[in-house]
């Protein structure tokens, strides 16, 4: 198998994973890849993270041109706004997981640092996650909003619809955006019971000795 037929593999594997676990139900969510020329695959719109067909993904060529496959999501500008802005990603992945929705939609959810700290793994895989207002599914306003934040951060959390995360790879950015949900939840569950979270003096170690990205 070529490498593109491996990753086409590997994503539709790793989307119905996420969809098996009820991470994102119904035809929600999109995920996208590098791949080995400069280009990109995609989820096409429409179509469901339990039931992606490898050979029907929307394949862009290094220039961002459609070349084959099925309509692509419609939140390209959003998965290349990522692409523009961090030279490091290698797949972008997006879901309505509920948990992470349900802590998006707290009055006091704190918008430059969305999760709560109470494991290490968020921090070491996530950094700070930026809290982004409420758009319409499919705005290009959404690209714009991560393109303010220059890169600076890997994972946004869409307010009242759900995560969006940029990792090296297909695998690492499925990781992190499963660590996000699990945050959200752990946080959901504990909430009202002063659960102690790491201190600032974990968070600063976890950031050194990881070489988290930490920029406010
Ligand atoms: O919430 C939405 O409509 C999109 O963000 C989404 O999750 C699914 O849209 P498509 O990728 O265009 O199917
Ligand atoms: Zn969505």
């Amino acid at each position: 198998m070529t490498s593109e037929t491996n990753l086409r593999e590997q994503i539709c594997l790793l989307a119905k994973s996420m969809f098996d676990r009820g991470l994102t139900g119904g035809s929600t969510g999109n995920i996208s890849a590098r791949t080995p020329d400069g280009g990109l695959l995609v989820s096409p719109t429409g179509t469901s993270f339990g039931r992606l067909d490898p050979a029907r993904l929307s394949r862009f060529d290094p220039a961002g041109a459609l070349i084959d496959g099925d309509p692509p999501t419609k939140e390209m500008p959003l998965h290349s706004a990522f692409y523009d802005t961090r030279t490091t990603a290698g797949a972008v992945v997006h879901l309505h997981s509920c948990h992470s929705v349900a802590l998006s939609m707290m009055p006091d959810a704190n918008a430059d640092d969305f999760l709560p700290r109470l494991t290490p793994y968020a921090i070491m895989k996530l950094g700070r996650v930026k809290l982004l207002p409420f758009f319409l599914p499919g705005d290009p306003a959404m690209g714009d909003a991560v393109r303010g934040l220059a890169g600076k951060r890997s994972a946004v959390m869409l307010a009242n619809h759900g995560p969006v995360v940029a990792g090296k790879g297909i695998e690492a950015a499925c990781n992190a955006i499963e660590e996000l949900e699990d945050t959200a939840r752990l946080a959901m569950m504990t909430r009202g019971l002063s659960p102690l979270g790491l201190s600032d003096g974990d968070v600063e170690r976890l950031v050194t000795t990881f070489d988290v990205e930490w920029e406010a």
